[in-house]
């Protein structure tokens, strides 16, 4: 039973569409000893922001093929261990972006407005209209950090609310800010023109602590920051001390380094607005999350793809139901041409061809590189691991295009270099999507794949196919279709024999001493 455990709340809809395909356990609030004892049980993890998914976790999740976060943020996954482990982590980029660009604005307004504490004052009794003159955004520089889905739709909101815009995002051109209406600038000229700075930034390396002492420093004494990204971005002590210092006026924060959010100095200040981690806490966005997530939760367990997996190199959205067809044809040409070369593989060279030197080629070699391994490696290997494991084997993997190519419309060569020498295939796909071997060693030849194959380089010679037909029957092995390739007339030619059944290891060595034959390759795809 195919078994999934849900350790975050999802909405409702959600685990309708998980338990449409496995037995769901919804456990909110797991302790992590409490997870790493129940976790070997489950095929998938579905999440939010509140449970770490650590090595220990994903180490002793040894039934795990798919981590779902329900939200954008993957810093909670430890993506190299589940990427290790051939474990797709998949989220859901867009479904709360609009919720979490809301919540950024709805605090810059609390905080230019005293909203929380206008609110708190009057259900304590007080009538207090002065303590609360608040400050218009309208005219006023909005600083945005990161320009990305977040960013670029708080930007188009305060455009129309009259801010001025600055940005910055290393990453973002100048025709992508100007369409926002912002102006890209260094960080040194937006803290210190900025009246109200919004963080929009995954946290990594470069961006903790992006906020500290020493850019508070260049801050206005009026400036607000407001953080609806990420916890330790920001240097929350360094803030404590800015705003006690009145170095700047205040701040809004939705994320901590911590969470949840236990003793800080922050809690005590009347100009900081703090809110649980809401940002991404509206009805729709959580369904959309849900939806996003659970969907592709459910694909992967049966055996379909993931739409936006981070850890599937280059398999963006858009681009997995066109290259689809092309990744099992790397695939079986990877797995081809790794069994036509045995031994310990060196290289792997991986040539799009045709209207194929157009695709998008780093999902094509992963396919590869997963058909060439899967002989090795069986179910070990996945679209998420098949390049460390090849890396850690130290097989080298080129790749080329050739679009003057068009024997086919598209076609891919691929050939594999190991310690017993060097083999090639080339594969195409027909018009209803079904593949084609077409060469095999510069062999041109024509037959569709099938799980039992055998091939031999042999002398265009009178009788040799009576021989090796009349050796299969003799063992009782079905041949479905047979198919013999040459480049000239009484040189070396191809054979590519699909058997009904599989070719024992005695015929084969049968097989190799027919007068002719110059190798001979039993295949299963
Ligand atoms: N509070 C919440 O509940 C909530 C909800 C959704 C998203 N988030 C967080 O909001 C953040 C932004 O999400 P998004 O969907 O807009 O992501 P995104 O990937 O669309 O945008 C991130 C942007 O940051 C930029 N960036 C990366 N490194 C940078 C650096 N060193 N300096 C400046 N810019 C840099 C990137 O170029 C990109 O444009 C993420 O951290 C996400 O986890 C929080
Ligand atoms: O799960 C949540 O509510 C937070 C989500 C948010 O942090 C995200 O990165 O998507």
């Amino acid at each position: 039973m195919t078994k999934v455990l849900v350790s975050d709340p999802i909405d409702p809809i959600g685990i309708d569409i998980l338990s449409q395909v496995a037995q769901v356990d919804i456990k909110i609030g797991l302790p992590l000893d409490e997870l790493i004892k129940i976790i070997p049980e489950y095929n998938a993890l579905m999440i939010r922001s509140g449970t770490y998914v650590t090595k220990e976790v994903i180490t002793a999740g040894s039934q795990l093929k798919i981590i779902g976060r329900a939200g954008v943020g993957v810093d909670n996954i430890d993506i190299p261990s589940a990427t290790r482990q051939g474990i797709v982590v998949v989220n859901s980029p867009e479904g709360n972006t609009i919720a979490a660009a809301e919540h950024t604005l709805a605090m810059m307004l609390s905080l230019s407005r005293h909203i929380p504490q206008a609110n708190q004052s009057i259900k304590e009794h007080r009538w207090d209209r002065k303590s609360f003159i608040g400050a218009e955004v309208y005219k006023k520089t909005l600083g945005i950090i990161g320009l990305g889905k977040i960013g670029s739709h708080v930007a188009n909101i305060a455009k129309s609310m009259g801010m001025k815009l600055l940005a910055y995002d290393p990453f973002i051109s100048n025709e992508r800010a100007d369409q926002l209406g912002c102006v890209l600038v260094e960080l040194e000229l937006l803290f210190s023109e900025s009246d109200y700075i919004t963080l929009h930034i995954p946290k990594t390396p470069e961006t903790a602590h992006i906020i500290n002492k020493k850019a508070l420093s260049k801050m206005k004494s009026t400036a607000r920051i407001i953080n609806c990204a990420r916890g330790g971005i920001i240097d929350e002590d360094a803030l404590a001390e800015a705003i006690i210092n009145k170095k700047i006026a205040g701040a809004a924060l939705d994320v901590f380094e911590k969470e949840p959010l236990s003793n800080s100095k922050l809690k005590n200040l009347d100009n900081v607005i703090l809110t649980p981690h809401l940002g991404a806490s509206t009805t729709e966005a959580q369904i959309n999350v849900a939806v996003d997530v659970a969907e592709q939760i459910r694909d992967v367990l049966l055996g379909l793809s993931a739409r936006t997996a981070v850890n599937i190199p280059g398999l963006v959205p858009d681009l997995v139901e066109k290259i689809r067809p092309y990744l099992e044809l790397a695939e079986t040409l990877g797995n081809l041409a790794g069994q036509l070369a045995g031994g310990r593989i060196e290289k792997l060279t991986v040539r799009l061809q045709g209207e194929l030197a157009a695709m998008q080629s780093q999902p094509i070699v992963i396919a590869s590189i997963k058909g060439l391994l899967s002989q090795a490696l069986r179910e070990r290997v996945n679209y998420v691991n098949a390049a460390i494991e090849a890396k850690e084997r130290g097989i080298r993997i080129i790749e080329t295009r050739d679009a003057s190519i068009c024997d086919y419309a598209a076609s891919l060569h691929i050939s594999v270099q190991g310690s017993l020498g060097e083999h090639s295939v080339t594969g195409t796909l027909l018009s209803d999507g079904e593949i084609r071997i077409t060469n095999v060693d510069l062999f041109p030849i024509n037959v569709p794949p099938s799980n039992h194959m055998l091939f031999t380089i042999h002398r265009d010679m009178p009788g040799i196919i009576g021989k090796i037909g009349s050796l299969l029957g003799s063992f009782n092995v079905n041949i479905a279709s047979m198919q013999v390739g040459r480049k000239i007339v009484r040189g070396d030619a191809v054979m590519a024999v699909s058997l009904d059944d599989p070719l024992p290891d005695s015929l084969l060595l049968e097989i190799m001493k027919v007068t002719g034959i110059r190798d001979a390759y039993t295949i299963k795809l």
